[in-house]
């Protein structure tokens, strides 16, 4: 495995946990979050009930800003984000899209509609359809900055983040972390969203140079966990009850924190960005999954890209 990542707290002080920290007399290099903004629609009982900026990049924004408040409020981008959308995007002044900008293209912007059920959802059921009503142009290799990054986060939402894309990013940062959805997503003629076997694409085969690689518990059998953690640490999220970790030989639950979910959209990304930013700081992998349990209870207790108050974060 490219890096030990076991999220055994013996190995907590262990170099290969501290790989996302800069080493003494080196640089410290900014992140790189890859994926695109998108229009959210949330529709219940037939009715559109909500309209929100969204896109896994405005949710991993904005829990990385919260995160690091020093250098948000000095106005330092400690990470990059490269997205696209189109001249019809409605949330360029919008916290992350107006500090990170999108490359503008000639198609329209990435759109979802999000059909809930009205039925109580129960843990593991999906509680919401998907239908990509849009879809922007991809990334490419070219569009990313030509420098060095401490870490990536490929967070497509769209097939958007392409295979070529991925093996710069791995290039070009010192570790990748990777959400399943932007690797196995399919779309029907309708646009309803689909999952294909991670094993049949070609981001397979990058596997073996990519950190970690979350899925959530409805796309964990596409990913087929199994194979994969020999290949990297593989963290699936479980919505209410938090997330496990499997790496080669060994896997651990992390509680997740209490929360009346109001909407679940961006839970997922605002777990993996508050995972990444426990890396950063420099805590074990568990203890990195129980800071990205955290943000993703705090994301489905709003609607649309939450509000942190800085308290929140405090104690
Ligand atoms: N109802 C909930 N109560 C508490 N924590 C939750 C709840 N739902 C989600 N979370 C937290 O957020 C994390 C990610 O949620 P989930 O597994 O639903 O991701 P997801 O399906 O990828 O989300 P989405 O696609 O909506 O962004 C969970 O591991 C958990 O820590
Ligand atoms: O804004 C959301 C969010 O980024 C989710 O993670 C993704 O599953 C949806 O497709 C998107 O519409």
């Amino acid at each position: 495995m490219p890096l030990a990542a076991e999220p055994d707290d013996t190995h907590e002080e262990g170099e290969d946990q501290q790989l996302l920290l800069a080493k003494k007399g080196e640089p410290t290099l900014e992140g790189l979050v890859v994926g695109s903004y998108c229009h959210d629609v949330l529709i219940r009982g037939g009715r559109v009930v909500g309209e929100t900026l969204g896109g896994a990049a405005a949710f991993v924004s904005n829990v990385l800003d919260a995160a690091s408040p020093r250098e948000a409020e000095q106005g330092e981008a400690p990470f990059v984000v490269v997205s696209k959308v189109g001249r019809d995007f409605a949330y360029a002044s919008a916290p992350a899209p107006a500090r990170r900008p999108p490359l503008l293209c000639a198609s329209p912007t990435t759109s979802f509609h999000a059909q809930f059920s009205d039925a109580a959802a129960s843990a593991h059921a999906p509680d919401r359809e998907l239908r990509r009503v849009h879809a922007c142009d991809p990334i490419y290799p070219a569009d990313l900055p030509d420098r060095r990054f401490a870490y990536g986060l490929a967070v497509g939402v769209a097939g958007e983040v392409l295979p070529e894309t991925l093996e710069r990013m791995i290039r070009l940062c010192r570790a990748v972390l990777v959400d399943a959805q932007a690797l196995i997503r399919a779309f029907d003629g309708d646009g309803a969203v689909g999952h294909v076997a991670l094993e049949d694409t070609p981001y397979a085969r990058l596997l073996p140079r990519v950190a970690f690689l979350k899925a959530s518990s409805e796309e964990a059998p596409y990913v087929g966990v199994e194979t994969a953690r020999r290949r990297c640490c593989v963290i699936v999220t479980d919505g209410r009850d938090g997330c496990r970790l499997y790496w080669d030989g060994g896997e651990a639950r992390v509680a997740p924190f209490p929360a009346v979910q109001v909407d679940p959209t961006g839970a997922g990304d605002s777990f993996l960005a508050g995972f990444a930013a426990g890396l950063l700081w420099g805590l074990s992998a568990t203890d990195a999954a129980l800071l990205g349990n955290f943000f993703g209870a705090a994301a489905v207790s709003q609607v649309g890209v939450p509000t942190f108050h800085p308290k929140m974060l405090q104690g």
